[in-house]
């Protein structure tokens, strides 16, 4: 199978964007992890497919799939780049787009100066929706892990998100904790997971050590979910400018009930061929 792609990042996060409305695409799981080596392959942290929706109200459908090749429900920098790249492929010249995903209807806007703003939906909170295993909705839980408890937020923006509060995140022990939350049993799917630090009510620092990926430079759902937590703990006001390592992303909640609204850059990188 001959692919073409184009390879995009948001604010570092990279992606191999794939257009399967054009071309005809069979993915399995090894051949996305084949695709995502940095070393054998492409590199990327996800692989993003561009479908028809099944839907006949909503423009596209795109599918995510973690570099390890696991299919997953979220990707905030994926979505904003999934905007730009059917603009720039011409598969649409709308700039506000609805897009399927597993985790429901995504609407896309596109602004001036590469940035797409996204209404990713509301929070849920639920902890059998998350899926987390407690008793009780709380705005944090005592997690413990190897001997230590740490309160973690616990939020799906589709995806799920486990988020700790830091004092410094260039000293948050994102390589150690991240990997044993990831896969800690009270998570059933494994977790996405956030250090966050709170510099001031509108400006934050954070770190996200992604589920099926390892820690990346940005991550738009690990931001939103941040905000949220951070907002039902009372820390933040309802705008806040959120850094990772790539780059900073704008994020508004207002609180329960409310969508959140993320806002960002997206960049194409190059166009480019792989047989598989
Ligand atoms: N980088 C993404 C999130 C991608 C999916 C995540 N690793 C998961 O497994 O849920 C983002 O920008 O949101």
């Amino acid at each position: 199978m001959r692919l073409k792609f184009t390879k995009m990042h948001g604010l570092g996060n990279d992606f191999v964007m794939v257009d399967g409305i054009t071309q005809r695409v069979k993915l399995s799981p090894e051949k996305v992890r084949q695709i995502a080596d940095r070393h054998t392959g492409i590199g990327c942290d996800q692989l993003l497919l561009v479908e028809a929706p099944r839907n006949p109200d909503v423009d596209f459908r795109y599918r995510i799939y973690n570099a390890d090749g696991s299919e997953v429900e979220n990707c905030g920098n994926g979505a904003r780049c999934f905007a730009r790249f059917v603009r720039d492929r011409r598969l649409t010249s709308k700039d506000q787009i609805l897009v399927e995903t597993a985790a429901g209807i995504l609407q896309l806007k596109v602004q001036e100066k590469e940035q797409v703003s996204v209404d990713m939906g509301e929070p849920v909170l639920q902890p059998g929706e998350i899926p987390f295993q407690a008793d009780i909705q709380a705005e944090t839980y005592p997690l413990e892990v190897d001997g230590e408890v740490y309160n973690v937020g616990a939020v799906s923006m589709g995806n799920p998100h486990a988020v700790l509060l830091v004092d410094d995140v260039l000293k948050a022990p994102v390589e150690s904790l991240g990997p044993a939350i990831e896969c800690h049993p009270r998570f059933p799917a494994r977790v996405n997971v956030g250090f966050l630090q709170i510099e001031a009510r509108d400006r934050a620092r954070l770190r996200v050590f992604e589920r099926g990926v390892g820690e990346t430079r940005a991550c738009g759902t690990g931001a939103c979910a941040a905000m949220v937590s951070a907002r039902l703990r009372g820390l933040v006001d309802e705008e806040v400018q959120i850094t990772l390592p790539g780059g900073t992303l704008t994020i508004h909640w207002p609180g329960p009930g409310e969508p959140v609204t993320m806002t960002g850059p997206t960049a194409a990188v190059y166009h480019g061929q792989i047989v598989l």
